[in-house]
Order: structure tokens, then sequence, then C-alpha cells
């Protein structure tokens, strides 16, 4: 579980997380979204004990990072800047962290396996592609067998059957009980792996929503209907909440009504339809929607926060 409470960070002028409040839950994926520079990065670095917020609280399994006697079993993460010694094999990079966290050498194996890096363990990690590099951050992420897993944008780099690989992991270790809070900037990849989405924009909270209901809203709010008769169609549906707009020829865009409603009122009114579709946006189209003005305004203009 992890609780952000009011947190912001302030880098001098700069607000990077604005008065931010949420809980992350066991058990199911939440995505964290926002458009770049959004304040993610900051505040996952919040949640690891990086970066201490400027106001407000951030606890990780009811605790701060720091008072956690072994915090590789509390919580892991994958963090944007990978600090790895390029040096060393990613077998002895994992022993050494392993070593010195009281974490046994089987353990190693195991997430050496589980991340796929077995035929390249003793190589150097200097040697790694961004993908292979990934794959090791989230072995040691993995390492403490932690209750809770904090990943930054963890598809960067990763080919599609990385991708597809990271998705299962991170629903398998959900299934398992565990908080898994993923950021990244594509709607389209969290569509695909999150229960939740929790989506910022400069600093501040903006959806913290089930995904299920995010799709539902993002969905059949626009139903496109095709009748010989759509003027008298039109005349019809015309209501306070309801508006209606001719696309082309016998075709009218409605919103405000179901499609469900518009099928009725044809039928008792004798109108043939010919099409009746409820227009599905894409995720990716809701998202842009709904952090267009985090982005419009961009993360460098403080003149808007300031006034209100
Ligand atoms: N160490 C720092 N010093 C000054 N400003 C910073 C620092 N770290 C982040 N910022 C600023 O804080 C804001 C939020 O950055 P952050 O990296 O948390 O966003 P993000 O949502 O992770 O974006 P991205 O997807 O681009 O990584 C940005 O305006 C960024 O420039």
């Amino acid at each position: 579980m992890i609780e952000v409470v009011g947190a912001t960070k302030r880098y001098g002028d700069r607000v990077a997380v604005d008065d931010l409040t949420f809980t992350v839950k066991p058990g199911i994926v939440t995505g964290f979204l926002g458009p770049n520079g959004a304040g993610k990065s900051t505040t996952m670095r919040m949640i690891m004990g990086l970066d201490a917020p400027t106001g407000g609280d951030v606890r990780v399994n009811g605790k701060h990072y720091a008072e956690h006697t072994a915090p590789l079993r509390e919580v892991g993460a994958l963090l944007e800047a990978r600090a790895v010694h390029t040096g060393r094999s990613a077998y002895n990079h994992l022993r050494a962290m392993a070593l010195t966290h009281g974490i046994p050498r089987s353990r190693v194996d195991e997430v050496i396996d589980l991340v796929g890096l077995g035929d390249v363990a003793r190589k150097r990690v200097g040697g790694f592609s961004l993908g292979m590099g990934q794959r090791l951050g989230v072995a040691v992420a993995l390492l403490g067998d932690p209750a809770t897993l904090v990943l930054d944008e963890p598809v960067n780099g990763l080919d599609p059957e990385g991708v597809r690989w990271i998705r299962h992991l991170l629903r398998s270790l959900a299934a398992e009980g565990r908080t898994v809070f993923v950021s990244s900037h594509l709607m389209s990849e969290m569509a695909l792996t999150a229960d939740h989405l929790i989506i910022i924009g400069k600093g501040r909270l903006i959806a913290n929503t089930p995904m299920a209901e995010f799709t539902e809203q993002a969905s059949g709010k626009v139903v496109r209907v095709r009748t010989e008769d759509s003027a008298r169609l039109r005349e019809l549906l015309a209501g306070p909440e309801v508006s209606v707009t001719a696309v082309e020829r016998g075709v009218l865009e409605v919103h405000g009504l179901s499609s469900t409603a518009i099928g009725l009122v044809a039928r008792d009114n004798a109108i043939a339809l010919d099409e009746l579709t409820p227009v599905v946006a894409s995720l990716e189209e809701a998202f842009m929607d709904l952090t267009k003005d985090a982005v419009e305004f961009g993360v460098h203009d403080d003149t808007e926060r300031k006034a209100s």
C-alpha cells in the first residue's frame, strides 16, 4: 500500500508536485499517467525516499521509506536513472545487492530466471541493450520479494515481446496480492495493463479512477445515426441536454442520448434506421482530452498557478 497525502515538491520556484493525494492499493495494477513533466518521476522518488517532500506525507506500507528496517523487502523500484556498475556482470550486481541486504543467493538465481536474463547473467552489464538493462532493473526491484513495486516507465526500450512480458509480469505480481504502481505517458499501454488509473498534470491530480470506469466514460458519448428521415428524427431527439449534428447527408451525430434511447424514439415514430453506432473514442484521445490543459500551458508556465 502506498499513501500520498497532500504531497508537494518544489525545486526552487518550480512546483513539480502540487498537493497530491492518492492511495495505491494491493492486489491490482495501478497505472500512473501524465504528460511529460507532469511530476510522475518526482512522486515516485518521494515514495522511495530519494526526494523529501516539501510538504505533505508519503508512506509505503505504513511507514516512510527510511523507517523500514529492511526496505528492499518492503518496496522494490525501477526508477528512470539506473546506476549499475557497468563493469560488473548482472549476476555479480544482484549478488552484491543481495549480500548487503541479507537476501539469500538462491533469490538471485530466481530473479534472473524470472526476468529472462539467464543466458547473459554472467556478461558485463556495460554491453547490455536498453531492454536487457530494463530487465535487470526489474530483477533488482524484485530481489527482496517486496510487497510493493514502483516502476517508472518500465517498457522504455523494450521490444514488443518485452512489452508483453512486462504486462504479464505486472499482472501476475498484482494477482499475488502485491501493490503494483507503474508509470507511463502512454494511455494505450496502460489500457492493457492497469486496473486503476491515477492521472496527473502539472503536478496535480486530474483523475483517480478504476480503468473500467474511465473506459466507460470515454466511450459511447456520441452516437452515429443513419436514416433517410434524418430531419424528422433530429426534431424528435431535440432536448435541453441533447445536441445533434448533421455530419453528412442522412447521418447525424447525437450527444447526450444513448443508442438505446435513440432506437426507442425511432421505433415509436416508425423511423427506419440504417445505422445506430456508439462512437468509441480511443482511450488515448480521452487521456489527451483530460490532460490537454496541463500540456497546453506547459510545465514551465507558472502564471496560471500563481494566479489561482
Ligand atoms: N532535480 C530537479 N530540479 C529541478 N526541477 C526538477 C527536478 N526534477 C524534476 N524537475 C521538474 O519537475 C517537473 C516534474 O518532473 P518529473 O520528472 O517528475 O515529471 P514526469 O511526469 O516524470 O515527466 P517525464 O515523463 O518527462 O519523465 C518538471 O518540470 C521537471 O523539469
